[in-house]
């Protein structure tokens, strides 16, 4: 079984997994894997242009999790989207030294719900589980992931809404 786990940067995907990685689970890490694929350098945004099709196309299944924020993309039996609210994200990226710009984009793109979006276009809904990070830690959150891939607790999303801060901030 090949379980996703994507999310704007910063809701926790790279912590999460390690604690998987430390429960002995398979985890492959996206930013590993993308150094073939990049195409170029978006200087404006500040990212990596990336082949996405390409990288998704030659991509070798894994039985265990893949973390990253397009992991969605991939053809998962399971997909766990993390979420942050907005205001603690953006104190997460504060602490990272982010830029304000990326600050602001990733916290609007966690406010608008996009890695959800982007999920349920890719994925079936008995397949997708939503889990907000805020103010848990990563012991709680890969308890949940865990009992999500083993069938104990059903999928799940759709009850987040962080509608109030892009009316607060926009
Ligand atoms: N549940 C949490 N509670 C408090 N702080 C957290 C939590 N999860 C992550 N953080 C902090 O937020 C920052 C980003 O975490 P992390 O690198 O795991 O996010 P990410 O989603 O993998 O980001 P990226 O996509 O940029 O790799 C780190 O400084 C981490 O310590």
């Amino acid at each position: 079984m090949m379980c996703g786990i994507t999310g704007t940067p910063g809701t926790g995907k790279s912590m999460i997994a390690d604690e998987l990685a430390r429960r002995g689970h398979t985890v492959v890490h996206i930013t590993e894997t993308v150094g073939p694929y990049v195409t170029g350098e978006d200087e404006k945004r500040d990212v990596q242009i990336i082949d996405v099709d390409r990288w998704v196309a030659e991509f070798k299944p894994v039985d265990g999790f893949v973390e990253g924020h397009f992991a969605h993309l991939l053809p998962c039996d399971r997909v766990v989207v993390l979420r942050c609210r907005p205001d603690e994200l953006a104190a997460r990226l504060e602490q990272r030294k982010y830029r304000e710009a990326k600050i602001r984009e990733n916290t609007e793109a966690e406010a608008l719900d996009s890695c959800l979006i982007e999920t349920i276009e890719e994925h079936d809904p008995s397949h997708i589980f939503e889990l907000d990070t805020t103010g848990r830690d990563a012991a709680y959150c890969a308890d949940r992931i865990e009992a999500f891939v083993r069938g104990e607790i059903p999928a799940d999303f759709g009850h987040i809404d962080w509608s109030s801060y892009l009316e607060a901030h926009l």
